[in-house]
């Protein structure tokens, strides 16, 4: 076996073969795999240029530590500009696309007034532009008609945590292709439901590790039908609406189905069952005292994960990408190491709120410092740099397949999950209802 060096498996079992060109109903068909324009555009506008002023400065010894919003782009660079040269060597100058199709620099995004909220010094992000307030504040009407009137999902005094959730800030950032607020919906009520199931079975809303497999097996099949006797369909029925985890995942369930083509629904259930299963390893963790080591921490965090969000933006941008490229080694390499640098994120930001909740609750910091034998600040730093390590990773896995398989609908869902990445991380800065930076610097 090849070594597969410190980020797994960089270069698939075999090298693949680009899939002929499947048309979907927003882009134009392609007959070759050449580089096209799209490739382009889509380098180009992967990161447009935001403006966002300074946070106010750290209180103390900030200096050893600076912010790295999108200017710590080296490597990413010189991923991106590897593309755009093209093939190198003899006979490959007429091949170069860096003086053929030069993309035209993106408009800078004019600032709206940023939402308050301080990165994680150190961290390696990228700014949004100012989510569309007319979609935010309709996608938020609506999810909270959806959660009060069609699933019964809190009761009054739960109120003001969903709303502080900022559900519809949420997935209007990260889904900035969506081409009408229905699309949105269909991610804003999964992520609601995904929420409810976490609080509600595995955390602080009555969850505990105790029992939690047979809770989630039986949620699950509100996502992956029970196919049985006539005797016993009706009670697997009823469960569906008898808390709501299962209301809230059955309603989502049900619109998403009628919107995605069977492959992605499909898609959305087996990255469900990844999550379930990634719930299960931490709550066996919880529940003797174990802590894992940091690799096997990371493992359950790759599951336990925000994959299931940001692999459903084809589904949201209205597009498909076909299941054959979906399974490509490449582009699942790519998934992975999006959702593990968007979990990662949720490990920082979430740091303190942790602390505070009862029990230990393992996030990487924590894991980091156990394992390590490092003071808490230490091994939240190391965090921040592993963190930062998958999302370079990320981006040149991102730059290396759209380079090998520079088909339209590949380069938009590439383009989908980035900013799914970017519009997560914009979140989890802003949402100051849920989390507080610790006081590290
Ligand atoms: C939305 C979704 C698919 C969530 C599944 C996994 C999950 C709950 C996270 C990645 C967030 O982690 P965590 O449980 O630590 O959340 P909070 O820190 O409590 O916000
Ligand atoms: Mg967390």
């Amino acid at each position: 076996m090849p070594d597969s060096g410190p980020l797994g498996s960089s270069l698939p079992e075999r090298r693949p073969t680009p899939p002929a060109a499947v048309p979907d109903a927003l882009t134009p068909t392609v007959s070759d795999l050449s580089v096209t324009p799209t490739a382009l555009h889509f380098l180009a506008a992967l990161h447009p240029p935001v403006t966002i002023p300074d946070p106010p400065p750290p209180p103390t010894g900030a200096s050893a530590v600076r912010n790295t919003p999108d200017t710590d782009t080296d490597a990413a660079d010189s991923v991106l500009q590897r593309i755009l040269r093209g093939p190198t060597g003899p006979g490959t100058a007429s091949l170069s696309l860096a003086g053929r199709h030069r993309p035209p620099p993106p408009d800078p995004v004019p600032a709206a007034q940023p939402a308050a909220g301080r990165a994680v010094p150190g961290l390696y992000y990228h700014p949004v532009p100012e989510p569309d307030p007319v979609r935010v504040e309709e996608v938020s009407r609506r999810i909270k008609r959806w959660a009060e009137d069609e699933v019964q999902l809190y009761p009054e005094e739960w109120e003001g945590q969903f709303d502080g959730l900022s559900v519809g800030r949420y997935m209007v950032a990260c889904h900035p292709d969506a081409p009408t607020v229905d699309h949105l919906m269909l991610a804003t009520r999964l992520m609601v439901a995904e929420n409810a199931v976490d609080d509600c079975y595995c955390e602080d809303h009555g969850g505990s590790p105790v029992g939690l497999g047979g809770r989630l097996l039986l949620a699950h099949t509100a996502l992956d039908h029970v196919h049985t006797t006539a005797e016993y369909a009706p009670a697997w029925q009823e469960s569906l609406t008898s808390d709501a985890p299962r209301r809230a995942y059955r309603s989502a369930m049900d619109y998403f189905v009628r919107a995605a083509t069977d492959s992605q629904a499909d898609r959305y259930r087996h990255d469900m069952a990844r999550l379930h299963m990634g719930y299960l390893a931490e709550a066996a963790w919880a529940e003797t005292g174990h802590v894992p080591e940091v690799w096997e921490y990371l493992a359950m965090r790759q599951f336990n994960n925000f994959r299931p969000c940001p692999t459903i933006t084809d589904t949201v941008g209205g597009y498909e990408l076909p299941a054959d490229l979906h399974a490509r080694p490449d582009m699942q390499r790519v998934i992975a190491l999006a959702g593990n640098a968007t979990t990662i994120v949720n490990d920082l930001y979430s740091y303190t709120k942790e602390l505070d909740s009862p029990g230990r609750h393992l996030n990487l910091p924590v894991v980091i410092a156990e394992r390590e034998q490092l003071s808490e600040r230490d091994a939240y730093l190391k965090a921040v740099e592993v963190h930062n390590e998958l999302q370079h990773a990320f981006e040149a896995a991102a730059a290396d397949l759209a380079e090998a398989c520079p088909l339209p609908t590949v380069l938009r869902f590439l383009r989908g999950v980035a900013a799914w990445v970017d519009g997560n991380h914009d979140w989890h800065r802003t949402n100051t209802y849920r989390y507080t930076l610790p006081d590290f610097w």
